[in-house]
């Protein structure tokens, strides 16, 4: 008989929910819904770096993702579901009550930012992130030394704290932090309660600095040696943690009535978005994953006696099974890659949107279509242009790190730069030299995983950045001089987490046969192109002192 898993993904805009057949693979169905507060811009301050999401667009969302999905889905499929798992964005933590309530949801929080989840990339916890990473830099063992030994502005410590010291009313009422994987599971399962409460594996080991061997978190001594408001904090948070192809438990009434699916479906521990979509593109010792997007995120795994001892600098962290049960997952990624050139484009726009804004040549109607013309084409056209360029050509060099850098060597506080400009730099040359400190970026990742001994033999790409362009994703070819192989599935990061449901509802017996059965193709490989490496080659060097030069030599 027939079977589907649901994989449901968070991401930085929208909830995709993405049906499944176990036994082929097949996508029957798909559907997205973008988060309504959040689209109109509320609770954000960018200027400020806050970003900030409200828990009922994670819960409105959801309930009509799925209901879309229905609408497309064969006859009776709901009822064939086996399982389901959640992928989200992280770190995202929000602040719940003693009785595990998202303090947002109480109606003296409705409207206040600090009582919802702190989206990945709000990065107002620099202060505070620079203080975890002394605290254990003092300590013994170094707290941080599987997470890449600097604590960053985008995890969870870093926005707890600095949200508490904010508010003091949101201080008063907090009694822990939930991360937006571990929430999603436990609103579904009935489990948000503290004494039922229990979280996966990914989130606490990347970002929330548990680890076995010193018995999940650091003691208390250490969070109130960085404030005494975390007094406690830690000793809240259940001391074991799941991989995520074990259940939570099993859907409630309520919410199966909401969902149109069956009391009691079982719902797997949740993981971040990119672990889930590597499990989906198949990763592998030596092969890199890479969800291009917004951001980066990268994924790779290895096993305990390849990596033996060896703690990864830099990175976003070494957790055993945060990605596949067995083995560790490695993360690192870039705080900022499309959004790089979307940086750009609204630089470029800017002046001209304006002007098209309050023109008289045309009507609103012809306003408004010109307007979404230069939304829809201007980064298809300055490809095109950029393209024509030949590598080094232009002799602008640009760093890429407008959002900070995630890795390698987490600072928030470095900005980008650009540097080579003359009065013949047109839009087309710094465009280049934009999608060129993108893929710099990248191969500093690269390049460091390699001299800690970690293996990058091949890439493989998904996120929307590799289908939507031939010329970033050539540039990364030639820039890594390596072999890019673009994944088929247009939904990876949902596909992963449908397979982790096919397992945590007992269609497979494990995660390497879910993949075989369900994991995605390869739809297209982008090969180096070896005269245009040479010349990166050389380019790579002007990235790094640049990138020397504008953080001190610390890059
Ligand atoms: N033609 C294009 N060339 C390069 N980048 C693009 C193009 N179109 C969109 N982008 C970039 O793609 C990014 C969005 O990627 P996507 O994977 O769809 O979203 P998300 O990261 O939110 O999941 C944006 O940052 C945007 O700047
Ligand atoms: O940072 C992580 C995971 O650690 C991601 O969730 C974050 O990059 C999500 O970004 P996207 O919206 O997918 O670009």
């Amino acid at each position: 008989m027939v079977s589907y898993a649901l994989g449901l993904d968070y991401g930085s805009d929208s909830v995709r929910a993405l049906l499944v057949n176990t036994a082929t693979g097949e996508e029957v169905a798909s559907s997205v819904v973008n988060y309504p507060r959040w689209s109109q811009g509320l609770y954000c301050e960018s200027a400020a770096d806050q970003f900030r999401q409200h828990p009922l667009d994670y819960l409105e969302s959801l309930e009509q993702a799925v209901a879309q999905l229905w609408r497309q889905a064969p006859e009776g499929a709901a009822e064939a579901v086996v399982g389901l798992s959640f992928d989200t964005t992280g770190s995202t933590p929000v602040a719940v009550d003693a009785q595990g309530v998202a303090l947002a949801l109480r109606p003296e929080f409705a409207d206040n930012p600090n009582a919802m989840f702190v989206l990945w990339k709000d990065h107002t916890a620099v202060k505070e992130a620079a203080e975890f990473t002394a605290a254990a830099a003092r300590s013994e063992p170094n707290y941080l030394k599987y997470e890449g030994g600097i604590y960053s502005s985008e995890w969870y410590w870093s926005k707890a704290l600095h949200v508490m010291r904010k508010d003091s009313a949101v201080r008063d009422a907090v009694y822990m932090w939930v991360e937006h994987c571990d929430w999603m599971s436990a609103v579904l399962t009935g489990t948000t309660h503290p004494s039922e409460f229990r979280m996966g594996r990914c989130a606490a080991g990347h970002k929330v600095m548990w680890h076995e061997s010193w018995g999940g978190y650091p003691p208390n001594d250490f969070f109130v040696s960085v404030d005494p408001m975390l007094d406690g904090l830690a000793s809240r948070l259940p001391t074991d943690t799941f991989t995520s192809d074990q259940a939570v438990g099993g859907l409630t009434q309520e919410w199966a009535s909401k969902l149109g699916l069956p009391v009691g479906t079982p719902v797997g521990f949740s993981a971040f978005d990119c672990h889930m979509g590597a499990v989906a593109a198949n990763v592998q010792p030596g092969v890199l994953t890479k969800v291009m997007g917004t951001s980066t995120c990268d994924i790779t795994i290895a096993g305990y006696e390849a990596l033996s001892e060896t703690c990864v600098r830099g990175i976003c962290g070494q957790v055993d099974g945060s990605v596949i049960p067995g083995m560790v997952g490695l993360e690192a990624g870039q705080s900022a890659f499309g959004d790089l050139y979307a940086w750009f484009k609204n630089l470029i726009n800017g002046p001209a949107k304006s002007i098209i804004a309050a023109s008289t040549a045309l009507n609103e109607a012809g306003r408004a279509a010109l307007l979404q013309e230069l939304e829809d084409k201007t980064l298809v056209e300055l490809s095109r242009a950029a393209s024509a360029l030949a590598p080094g050509q232009s002799g602008v060099t640009a760093l890429d790190w407008v959002n900070g850098r995630r890795t390698p060597d987490a600072d928030q506080t470095v900005a980008g730069a650009i540097a080579g400009l003359k009065m013949g730099s047109g839009a087309p040359e710094v465009f280049r030299a934009l999608v060129e400190a993108t893929a710099f970026g990248a191969r500093a990742i690269i390049e460091r995983f390699r001299a800690e001994g970690v293996a990058v033999d091949s890439v493989v790409a998904i996120g929307g950045i590799s289908k939507k362009s031939d010329f970033v994703m050539q540039t990364c070819a030639d820039v890594w001089n390596c072999p890019i192989d673009v994944l088929d599935s247009e939904q990876s990061c949902a596909l992963g987490a449908a397979i982790f449901a096919a397992v945590v509802g007992g269609a497979h017996a494990d995660v390497a046969s879910a993949q075989r059965a369900m994991g995605s193709k390869v739809c297209k490989t982008y090969e180096p192109n070896t005269k245009a490496a040479r010349v990166y080659d050389q380019l790579y060097t002007r990235y790094q002192s640049l990138g020397e030069f504008v953080d001190g030599g610390q890059s």
